[in-house]
């Protein structure tokens, strides 16, 4: 069923993505809500991080559109994406591990700025000092903040990651499996957190573990060999015949 469309902050138009003669994804149509919590679920090669990459413009499309409150975004550069609004965070190489925790996001919302301002630069300065420890804030590092990132837990790198992508101010958050390689524990906190960011923008989560996912998010998206298999509620999805069988006899989900 079609949201309004004002209610759709993101929408796929038949999206495909081709690896030479591979079909790694084919005839992809969705829309994402805005304010929702989505999840983007399937078994291994499903072409979930495809689909991710599209959304978040790593990978242009083969065939189909992508549209972002309205507008075309199909194929834009990657970094017309965080002007746009829409931020991603997929793994933790985008930090740097021998400045500090704090001088990483204040790094990252400089970059943001299209020119340093040379005439005001304490202010500056301090100003950025200042979104950094909001942000640290919010993702639960600020204690952290003096610390080298190379000291942080897995975990809290991946907080750090999310923490930095957050510096644009994104209207749309995309996490590519921000649980990957945690403890029981660290995943616990990551998905706390995502709970929280979801609570005041809209975000898209990719995720190999259906259960991990299935309390927290209003909507999923279930691929399979690079086809949208089923979209819903996860009890329209738990319900879900089709879903049941592809998921059946997998062991961790
Ligand atoms: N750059 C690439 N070149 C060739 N084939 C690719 C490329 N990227 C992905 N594929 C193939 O496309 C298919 C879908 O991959 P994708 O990584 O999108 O799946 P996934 O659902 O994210 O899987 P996983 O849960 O294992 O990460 C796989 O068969 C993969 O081997």
């Amino acid at each position: 069923m079609s949201a309004p469309s004002s209610d759709v902050i993101l929408r796929t138009e038949r999206v495909g993505r081709s690896f030479g003669k591979f079909v790694a994804l084919k005839d992809v149509s969705a829309e994402f809500r805005r304010g929702a919590l989505t999840s983007i679920i399937g078994p291994n090669g499903a072409g979930k991080s495809t689909y991710f990459n599209l959304l978040s413009g790593s990978l242009a499309p083969s065939t189909g559109k992508v549209t972002f409150e309205g507008k075309d975004v199909t194929g834009l550069p990657q970094h017309r994406f965080a002007h746009l609004g829409i931020a991603k965070s997929f793994q933790i190489t985008n930090v740097f591990p021998q400045l500090t925790v704090r001088e990483n996001v204040r790094i990252a919302a400089q970059a943001l700025k299209t020119r340093f301002d040379i005439w005001r630069p304490r202010a500056a300065m301090t100003e950025f000092i200042e979104t950094a420890d909001e942000l640290l804030r919010t993702v639960g590092l600020w204690h952290r903040r003096g610390e080298l990132a190379s000291a942080l837990a897995h975990g809290e790198q991946r907080a750090l990651e999310i923490g930095m992508a957050l510096a644009s101010r994104p209207r749309l958050l995309l996490l590519d499996e921000p649980t990957a390689g945690m403890s029981p524990e660290e995943t616990r906190t990551m998905m706390d957190l995502i709970v929280r960011l979801a609570s005041e923008r809209t975000v898209i989560l990719v995720e190999h573990k259906m259960k991990l996912v299935m309390g927290i998010c209003d909507r999923l998206l279930v691929l399979h060999h690079g086809e949208l298999l089923a979209e819903g509620t996860p009890d329209e999805i738990r319900r879900n015949e089709t879903v049941k069988r592809v998921y059946l006899g997998q062991r961790e989900h």
